[in-house]
């Protein structure tokens, strides 16, 4: 039986994770939540790894408030960075694999091609920053390091772009979407199944992996999609960047590419389109 701690277990990837693990006899799941383990307290850490034993961890906190971080860099930071690398040394002095999870808003979205996991980064916005930060300090503190650099997440739980939808179509005649920026997007619950699949093979290999559902889109598009399944009336006006204004800049072109991860870990890759039907006939 593995052993494996969810940190950050309140939000919608920690919540697909205890979702998905009663599929799998061999692991048992621990879950902490914030209030139950702050990882930017290095004593409670410290503290939480003497007393217990695992053998991974799988760190699903983080700041995710994209535009807010823009103003809030030092909490940013210590989140997704200093509280990173703090959990890359404790596994590290247990010798546990450890399992961070990033964004591909590591890129500046400049080129139109696909990512890979070697391609140069260049964030445009504080969360991207301080997640690449914590990439390269978890990378270099625990060389039993998997990272995970996901896009676009949506789920029935916590807050993302899906549920902002569902909402806004219930309050609004008309809203507009930038249909610039492309990428793919993730059903939550896919992404905890790969990486308990991952955490169930015998050997691991380590360092940065990208995953998302197959396929592309816009975000208009993908409000549209949503706009389809869920029989909504809202009008949807496809805008650019220039005329959607936020706080962070986005990238304009993220899609990832998924190669890697399918060749080395053998996954099989639900398309955004197929998994938005599920995800959505579980919420309606
Ligand atoms: N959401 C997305 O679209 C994407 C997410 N990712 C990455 O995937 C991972 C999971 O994201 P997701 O589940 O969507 O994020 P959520 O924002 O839904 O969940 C993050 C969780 O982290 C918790 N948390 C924040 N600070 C701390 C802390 N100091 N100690 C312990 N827990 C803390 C939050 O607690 P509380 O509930 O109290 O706020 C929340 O439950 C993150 O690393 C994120 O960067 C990558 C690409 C896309
Ligand atoms: C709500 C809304 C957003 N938008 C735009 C703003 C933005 O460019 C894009 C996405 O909006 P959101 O702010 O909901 O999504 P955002 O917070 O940017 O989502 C990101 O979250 C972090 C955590 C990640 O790691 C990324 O992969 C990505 O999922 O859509 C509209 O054009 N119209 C709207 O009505």
């Amino acid at each position: 039986m593995k052993k494996i701690l969810i940190t950050g277990a309140n939000g919608q990837l920690g919540q697909s994770i205890l979702e998905q693990s009663k599929k799998y006899n061999e692991i048992e799941c621990f879950f902490a939540t914030r209030n139950e383990l702050d990882i930017t307290n290095e004593n409670l850490v410290n503290q939480y790894f003497e007393d217990k034993l695992f053998d991974f961890i799988i760190n699903c906190a983080a700041y995710t408030a994209v535009d807010k971080a823009e103003d809030d860099y030092n909490n940013a930071y210590l989140i997704n960075a200093k509280s990173t690398e703090l959990l890359a040394k404790v596994t590290n002095q247990k010798s546990i694999p450890f399992i961070h999870i990033s964004t591909d808003y590591v890129f500046d979205g400049t080129e139109a091609k696909p990512r890979l996991e070697t391609d140069l980064t260049n964030p445009i916005g504080v969360y991207g920053q301080t997640k690449l930060q914590g990439e390269e300090l978890a990378l270099q503190n625990n060389p039993k390091t998997i990272i995970i650099r996901t896009a676009w997440v949506f789920s029935r739980f916590g807050n993302n772009f899906l549920k902002t939808m569902l909402k806004l179509f219930k309050e609004k005649e008309s809203i507009s979407v930038v249909s610039d920026q492309i990428g793919s997007p993730t059903n939550a619950l896919d992404l905890a199944k790969a990486i308990l699949d991952i955490i169930s093979k015998d050997e691991l290999k380590y360092g940065i992996f990208n995953y998302s559902n197959e396929g592309e889109c816009s975000w208009f598009e993908f409000a549209q999609k949503i706009k389809e399944l869920s029989g909504a009336s809202t009008e949807i006006i496809p805008v650019s960047t220039s005329a959607y204004p936020t706080k962070a800049k986005r990238p304009a072109y993220s899609l990832l590419d998924k190669s890697k991860i399918k060749e080395v870990y053998q996954l099989d890759i639900p398309t955004w389109e197929n998994s938005l039907k599920d995800e959505l006939n579980q919420i309606i």
